[in-house]
């Protein structure tokens, strides 16, 4: 039977260094041809993506225009326009390498609305880095510019612009993309996270907000009972004592031994820790699922040889070196 994977793109799989659509358009380009090997290895695929710089710098565009004719948008519509810019992108890229791996398939970008909980405490406290990267002298004159952004520094890569961050708690469009997956087609969803909503009565209303990717991708990758939850970032596997002396990859490891090393504080906020967090839910939630955290340019390695640094929920599982 067809194994079901939930991939979770990192940043690096969309934007690397070069901000203008056509390095973008590039860096899709190359991720979609990594991921048909994924289709062609078998495997229904669902896809969804981060959009930090990418909601970021469309923000900082919007502020910087007329305010009276091309008023800004808020962050929520915006966040729906970089699912769509990006859900475009790659079902471009995807359907020209599918076409030429002779795949008949197509590819389907949905706007996914996640709702969050209203009373989330992130709401008072921004953590998730949008947009661009600063200098700390840099971000002294934008505080002076606009006293409301808050600004953080980026697990030592530099300072960027932070806003409230909330759960994901339920992704509103979730019997459709089953629906799609069920018929065959390779899905696109919950881009950024998903549309931050809330419910208020009978309505759901959009809120100020940046969902982190994966932790909506571990309740997508739970609610269509994936087999896989595939995290592809930038390092090749989790590391204990990163950046240390010391450092070392961790291959397998069940939840309990992760949930320990997070208590520890071996991962970082920001970076590694949603990632490992979101591993550790999903297998939580789906014990005969296996999370894998690898980067884009070892894909290939995880569907043959199985690279990477797997998660179960149980050590039995871990399977042997
Ligand atoms: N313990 C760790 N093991 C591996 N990488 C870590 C660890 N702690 C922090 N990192 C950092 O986390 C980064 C991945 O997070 P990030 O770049 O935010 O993700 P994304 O790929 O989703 O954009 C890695 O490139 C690495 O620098
Ligand atoms: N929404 C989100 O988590 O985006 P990044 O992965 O790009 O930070």
């Amino acid at each position: 039977m067809e194994k079901t994977i939930v991939v979770a793109l990192g940043g690096n799989a969309i934007l690397e260094k070069d901000p203008t659509y056509e390095a973008q358009k590039a860096a899709v380009e190359r991720t979609a041809k990594l991921l048909v090997r994924l289709v062609e290895k078998g495997y229904k695929v669902i896809i969804t993506h981060g959009n930090g710089p990418q909601v970021g710098n469309l923000l900082l565009q919007q502020i910087a225009g007329d305010s009276d004719k091309t008023p800004a948008l808020p962050l929520d519509s915006l966040g729906a326009m970089t699912q769509g810019s990006i859900g475009y992108w790659l079902s471009n890229s995807l359907a020209k390498y599918l076409h030429r791996a002779g795949i008949h398939k197509d590819v389907v970008p949905v706007v996914t609305q996640t709702v969050v909980d209203r009373n989330d405490r992130a709401f008072s406290r921004p953590t998730k880095p949008i947009g661009p990267f600063y200098t700390e002298e840099e971000v002294d004159i934008l505080n002076l510019q606009n006293p409301m952004f808050v600004y953080r520094e980026d697990s030592g890569r530099g300072w960027r612009r932070v806003v409230p961050s909330p759960r994901p708690v339920r992704i509103l469009e979730i019997e459709g993309i089953k629906s799609l997956i069920d018929a065959g087609q390779i899905v696109i969803a919950a881009g950024g996270g998903g549309v931050p909503v809330v419910e208020q009565d009978d309505e759901l209303v959009g809120v100020e907000a940046v969902i982190d990717k994966d932790f909506t991708a571990a309740k997508l990758a739970e609610q269509v009972h994936a087999d896989e939850f595939l995290i592809l970032t930038s390092v090749g596997n989790v590391y204990l004592d990163f950046g240390k002396p010391t450092q070392r990859e961790i291959t397998h490891i069940d939840a309990n031994a992760l949930n320990k090393l997070i208590a520890k504080k071996q991962f970082a906020e920001g970076s590694m820790l949603p990632k490992v967090t979101a591993a550790k839910e999903f297998v939580e939630n789906v014990p005969d699922g296996k999370a894998i955290i690898t980067y884009l340019d070892g894909l290939e390695d995880f569907i043959e040889h199985g690279a990477g640094t797997v998660i179960t929920r149980w050590p039995e599982s871990v399977p042997a070196k």
